[in-house]
């Protein structure tokens, strides 16, 4: 049988008693073990914030490249604003050597912290980087913040939950993502008007490297696949007005294996749609404070993992992505 991605309804948990909770919170066990990939509903973020995000980003991708360049930092160490084809390869983070990615992106994160020593310090400022934006579109910065507040929120019952489900007392995360150094992505894939390289993607294979990925994705001729236990790749569906949740790796490290961060890619178009699909996926990489120890908690046993410092596990992946 073809395994496919469960829809899990938050609406229960978000708004109901205990018992409710305890059974999203299996559902969403079931889902990370067995794949690490679900879509959810019920999650209270109005489909208006989505959309206009969206759009926004639709036009700012569509400015002539020149245009889009003002926005790209120099320094390629520096996680924020426009990058163009070419700057990464998704699948070297997982030690796999392919061309460039076919996608450009954008890069952003919370707009604004406290100053205290955590985000001000040499080691803060380099999880705690102003944003930049184009002058145009006028309002995306308004609307990436919106989106990127509301999905933030989304996070943490998000992880109330997963606590719930791997046994753990609801608040067991609380003061490891108090302080996080979640950053999102805007990934447009253009039409394609040439041919890939062999082996060249969208997206490379590749596993994320945080917590939990939720993702807004787009229903278009080369979209986002999964492999599932047989080895076999599978689409994942995106409708408009849900999310995809991934597990990334620190969280499949913290689980000691009981959870799948799995690998999953975006495929190119057929060639017969090639140039006439873009795509868009907006995605948002819930990632724990820099200095969270991410030490093996569930199920007990020995651990498989040695500990590893949350900051420095996704300088690494940055590091050796960056082509
Ligand atoms: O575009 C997508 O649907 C997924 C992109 C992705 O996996 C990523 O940016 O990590
Ligand atoms: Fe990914």
């Amino acid at each position: 049988m073809t395994a496919t991605i469960p829809v899990i309804d938050l609406a229960p948990a978000l708004n109901g008693d205990h018992p409710a909770r305890v059974r999203v919170a299996r559902e969403i066990d079931a889902a990370c073990t067995e794949v690490g990939f679900f879509t959810i509903r019920g999650h209270g973020i109005p489909v208006e914030v989505i959309e206009r995000l969206r759009d926004r980003a639709s036009q700012f991708f569509n400015l002539p490249l020149q245009e889009k360049l003002l926005a790209q930092p120099e320094d390629p160490s520096v996680p924020r604003g426009y990058r163009a084809i070419g700057f990464e390869a998704l699948s070297h983070g997982n030690t796999i050597d392919t061309p460039p990615d076919l996608k450009e992106y954008y890069h952003f994160g919370r707009p604004s912290w406290p100053d205290q020593p955590y985000y001000t310090s040499e080691q803060g400022q380099r999880f705690f980087v102003p944003n930049r934006w184009p002058d145009r579109p006028a309002d995306f910065a308004d609307a990436a913040n919106d989106y990127y507040q509301r999905v933030e929120r989304l996070a943490e019952q998000l992880m109330e939950l997963t606590a719930l489900a791997l046994g753990l007392d609801e608040q067991f995360f609380a003061d490891k993502i108090d302080r996080h150094i979640t950053a999102m992505r805007i990934n447009f894939y253009p039409e394609q008007k040439t041919a890939p390289e062999p082996g060249q993607l969208r997206a490379g294979e590749h596993t994320d490297y945080g917590l939990l990925t939720i993702l807004n994705g787009e229903n278009k001729p080369g979209g986002l696949q999964v492999q599932v236990r047989d080895g076999e790749w599978i689409p994942v569906e995106t409708a408009p007005d849900t999310f995809v949740v991934n597990i990334g790796d620190l969280l499949m490290r913290w689980t000691n294996d009981r959870w799948v961060s799995n690998v999953h890619r975006v495929v190119n178009p057929p060639a017969s749609a090639a140039s006439l699909s873009q795509r868009i996926s907006m995605g948002f990489f819930h990632h724990p404070n820099y200095d969270a120890l991410i030490e093996s908690v569930a199920p007990s046993g020995e651990a498989r993992y040695p500990p590893v410092l949350s900051g420095e596990y996704r300088d690494e992946k940055y590091r050796v992505t960056r082509n």
